[in-house]
């Protein structure tokens, strides 16, 4: 079967001061198939939310290819792109600046369909009010405005109005971040219910390692827009192969305690975007670097012939990509 979206080689290039150039996303590929969550994970900076903004079009990549359901919509005009929008939904981080508030609950949730179906108005109410109680919020909301709600109701309406039309690809940038802590688990249940649901590919962009671990079946490791690990969930948790992804996992706290003696705080400076050096851009803060990781770019490869688990480290084929104290704990 068709994967819902395919990426391959994706790049997209910011301008700078003095007429110099971001080099935000560099030659990404990944796909995520019906049913399926990528999450995607890298410190701040890395082109997390550039990517999701690039493949729903909300940004136009300066090369490679993004194929939704199979049709290469890389360059597509913006006006082209915009009865794609029913079929692509993003939710961001901060609900409070992502809904008008001056539109009452109900109209908000029922926008996407006024905008992209011909349901007439009562109809639309009444799917406003289903997609309400999908989402776990009480109809009585439906006449209030934003300003009554918490973070937590609000963001529900911001993921009403993502699956109002059923799309078949919805991104997720950051969508617990800005909640608290209380009230981010039941945002994820509730996504996790949705994912198994809708059948959506979702793209769950998140700083959150344990946030990500939940909802995730895939993950992309990202370094200064570009992929260092691609694989299955719980591989690249449990043996994570990129040193960087090492240095990413021990920082995140699993339920055993000892594990804070584990962790591995990066140091070194990281490259300017603007500026990237040859060879491997994590070199200059990997602790198992040699002289040839900052002459030859690495590619992403398969861990151990497993083309499932892939990353671009030089040293895996060495078996001298373990950072040593996390060998030892
Ligand atoms: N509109 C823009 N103009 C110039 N540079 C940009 C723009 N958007 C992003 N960048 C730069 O592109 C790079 C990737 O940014 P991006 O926001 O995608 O990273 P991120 O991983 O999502 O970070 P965060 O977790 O902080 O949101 C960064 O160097 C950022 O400064």
């Amino acid at each position: 079967m068709t994967p819902v979206l395919e990426v391959e080689g994706l790049e997209k290039r910011f301008p700078a001061q003095g007429g110099r150039t971001v080099h935000a996303v560099n030659g990404v590929s990944f796909t995520i198939n019906a049913g399926e969550t990528l999450g995607v994970v890298g410190e701040s900076g890395s082109g997390k939310s550039t990517i999701g903004r690039a493949v729903i079009r909300l940004l136009k990549p300066d090369g490679g290819q993004v194929r939704f359901q199979g049709r290469d919509i890389t360059r597509l005009p913006e006006s082209a792109c915009r009865p794609l929008r029913s079929e692509m939904q993003m939710v961001f981080q901060d609900p409070w600046s992502a809904l008008n508030p001056r539109i009452r609950i109900g109209d908000l949730i029922a926008e996407p369909l006024l905008l992209h179906t011909k349901l007439p108005r009562g109809e639309r109410q009444d799917r406003a009010e289903h997609l309400a109680r999908r989402v776990r919020l009480t109809t009585e909301l439906l006449t209030r405005y934003p300003s009554e709600l918490s973070g937590g109701q609000l963001q529900r309406v911001c993921i009403a109005r993502a699956i109002a039309t059923n799309p078949k690809l919805i991104v997720l940038d950051e969508p617990t971040s800005s909640l608290d802590l209380s009230v981010r688990a039941g945002i994820l249940e509730l996504l996790a219910e949705l994912k198994a649901e809708t059948g959506a590919a979702m793209m769950f962009i998140s700083h959150d390692l344990g946030t990500v671990k939940l909802i995730s079946d895939r993950i992309m490791v990202l370094y200064l827009g570009g992929v260092v690990e691609y694989a299955p969930a719980a591989q690249v948790f449990a043996e994570p192969a990129h040193p960087y992804s090492q240095a990413l996992m021990s920082a995140h706290l699993p339920a055993d305690p000892m594990a804070v003696l584990r962790r591995h705080v990066l140091e070194g400076e990281v490259p300017s975007p603007i500026n990237l050096p040859p060879g491997c851009h994590f070199a200059s803060r990997c602790p198992v670097a040699v002289p040839d990781c900052r002459r030859h770019a690495p590619e992403l490869r398969p861990v151990h012939g497993d083309t499932a688990h892939q990353a671009a480290c030089l040293r895996i084929a060495e078996g001298a990509n373990r950072i040593p104290e996390l060998q030892h704990g």
